[in-house]
């Protein structure tokens, strides 16, 4: 018997973006109470369903802006929906916007725990882990140095390599797969590989059909906000090949 681990429902986010050009934050105080700012609806995501089961691993394609990034975050519970429910079942690990939490100013080491805890682990969990974490992300020469002196590669492996000690069931990556050099993408690929072997779900996206069709089973098309198609990995990644190439 299969067990939904994802259901959306009818979901769809509106975002309200300001129409004139604000340059500082003094100018949008003021403007604000003013009562001179102006609102215009964005529909980033409109009416879209579909459920994922335990051991699914879904792709989500679609074009720059399509609401792909915005669907992750929802599910996530970053961002909640306009309209619509989503339900969740089983414990989830967020791969988004990695390092979200760091504090720049902080070193490697201290950053560790501020995102460990962020994440919702004990100091003490994070010392078990501490030695994982710092040879997965092979920073150790690094450790003291305050992170704004990190590349965006770094961030990544330190954000990567912090937010995968847990073995979720459920598992939410955006497009981090792009970031880090060739060597580190594979050694996260290979990681996610391990969590698809012991049965994690996994929702992933990211412009890469190639890395689409090796990693999942099924997969979504977002356009303009609207989910135009939805199926097998390869029935899916056929139509948005010739759809958009
Ligand atoms: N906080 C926000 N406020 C206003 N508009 C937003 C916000 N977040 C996203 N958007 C808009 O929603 C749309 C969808 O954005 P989203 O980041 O989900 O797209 P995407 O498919 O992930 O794109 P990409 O492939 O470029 O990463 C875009 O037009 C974007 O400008």
């Amino acid at each position: 018997m299969t067990t939904e681990s994802i259901r959306v429902e009818d979901v769809s986010m509106c975002f309200h973006m300001t129409t004139e050009k604000i340059s500082t934050m003094k100018e949008y105080i003021i403007k604000k109470l003013k009562g001179q700012i102006s609102y215009k609806e964005f529909w980033a995501l409109r009416n879209v369903s579909f459920s994922i089961q335990k051991g699914d691993i879904l792709g989500v394609l679609g074009l720059n802006g399509a609401g792909k990034s915005t669907l992750l975050k929802m599910v996530a519970g970053v961002l909640k929906p306009t309209s619509g429910n989503i339900y969740v079942n089983g414990s989830m690990a967020p791969l988004i916007e990695l390092g979200a939490g760091f504090d720049t100013e902080l070193t490697a080491r201290e950053n560790i725990y501020l995102n460990g805890s962020i994440l919702g682990h004990s100091k003490k969990m994070m010392k078990k882990h501490f030695d994982e974490i710092v040879e997965f992300s092979e920073l150790q020469d690094f450790l003291d140095v305050p992170i704004k002196n990190f590349s965006s590669g770094m961030y990544a492996r330190l954000g990567f390599s912090i937010a995968t000690i847990t073995k979720p069931e459920i598992l939410i990556v955006d497009e981090i797969l792009s970031v880090g050099d060739f060597k580190f993408q594979q050694k996260c690929e290979s990681k996610i590989q391990d969590m698809i072997k012991e049965g994690t779900t996994i929702m992933l996206v990211t412009h890469s059909i190639d890395q689409i069709r090796a990693l999942c089973n099924k997969a979504i098309v977002l356009e303009k906000g609207s989910l135009i198609q939805s199926g097998t990995v390869d029935a899916v990644s056929d139509f948005y090949y010739s759809k958009y190439t």
